[in-house]
């Protein structure tokens, strides 16, 4: 469903030249859930940007449902593949009704019957049809993330690129748009690409996992085998030490890694 073939990107030149991906290669079966996790600044988030067409000079194939993506954005792209960003506050136009903010995409599509849709998809994400008059700073994390969920659905894409969707929101929130998330994965067999500093999170929705460092990726493997102790390199499983048994020194042994 995607595939990610020697995905490289480069920001700045010369001597301020950063190689943020090199040779980033992996394969998102139809209806998976595939988590991407590794460091602050291993470059999960510009993996998804390059998938979303947020980032056009990258250099690599990319495809999705065996369609080469290009690098610029096209309307066929967005209504294959859409990204919910970690903060659903910055990413919906504080002077727009969430109503207008749902629409907005139907009507940039030519899309008609767009009241019916943008009822059914609020009904989809857990909210009342009076949340269509509000803005978002009338809206608390949890349903303001609610609107972003339901804004990358309108368009019924086939791909969710979720950039770690829950961590801006209090912990009470989180597992209940993890619930939403898994819900609305079982009900349309979408595929989510989810980065994620969370095992929990890994261990909870996806089914399988790329390990990232430094801009590559040091291994890919099935939760099963994440969870059962079986990762193949010393990063991954200090990883997974860290998130079952979490202290200062270890915190310190991860950053120093
Ligand atoms: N627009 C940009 N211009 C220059 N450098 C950038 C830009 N976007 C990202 N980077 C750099 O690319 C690297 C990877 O960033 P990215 O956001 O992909 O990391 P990440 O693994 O998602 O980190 P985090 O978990 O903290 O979100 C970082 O060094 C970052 O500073």
């Amino acid at each position: 469903m995607i595939n990610v073939k020697k995905l490289n990107l480069a920001f700045g030149e010369g001597e301020k030249r950063n190689q943020v991906l090199s040779d980033v290669s992996f394969a998102v079966q139809p209806g998976e859930i595939y988590g991407l996790v590794g460091e602050s600044g291993s470059g999960k988030t510009t993996v998804l940007k390059c998938l979303a067409g947020l980032f056009t000079h990258w250099e690599g194939e990319l495809a999705i449902n065996d369609q080469p993506l290009e690098k610029r954005l096209s309307q066929p792209r967005c209504r294959l593949v859409q990204m919910v960003f970690q903060d659903p506050y910055g990413s919906l136009h504080p002077r727009h009704t969430i109503g207008d903010i749902l629409e907005e995409p139907l009507q940039i599509h030519g899309i008609n019957d767009r009241d019916r849709r943008v009822n059914t998809l609020l009904d989809k994400v857990g909210l009342s049809r009076a949340f269509r008059e509000r803005y978002p700073h009338q809206l608390s994390g949890g349903q303001r993330q609610r609107v972003a969920i339901a804004r990358a659905l309108i368009l019924e894409p086939r791909v969710l690129l979720l950039d770690e969707p829950t961590s801006a929101l209090d912990v009470s929130v989180q597992a209940e748009i993890l619930n939403l998330l898994a819900a609305l994965h079982q009900e349309s067999q979408l595929t989510y690409l989810m980065v994620t500093h969370d095992l929990g999170v890994i261990a909870h929705l996806c089914q399988k996992v790329a390990v990232m460092q430094y801009g590559k990726i040091l291994e890919t493997l099935t939760v099963d085998a994440l969870v059962s102790g079986a990762a193949q390199t010393d990063y991954t499983r200090m990883l997974v030490n860290a998130s079952q048994q979490y202290s200062r020194e270890m915190a310190r042994e991860v950053a120093a890694y």
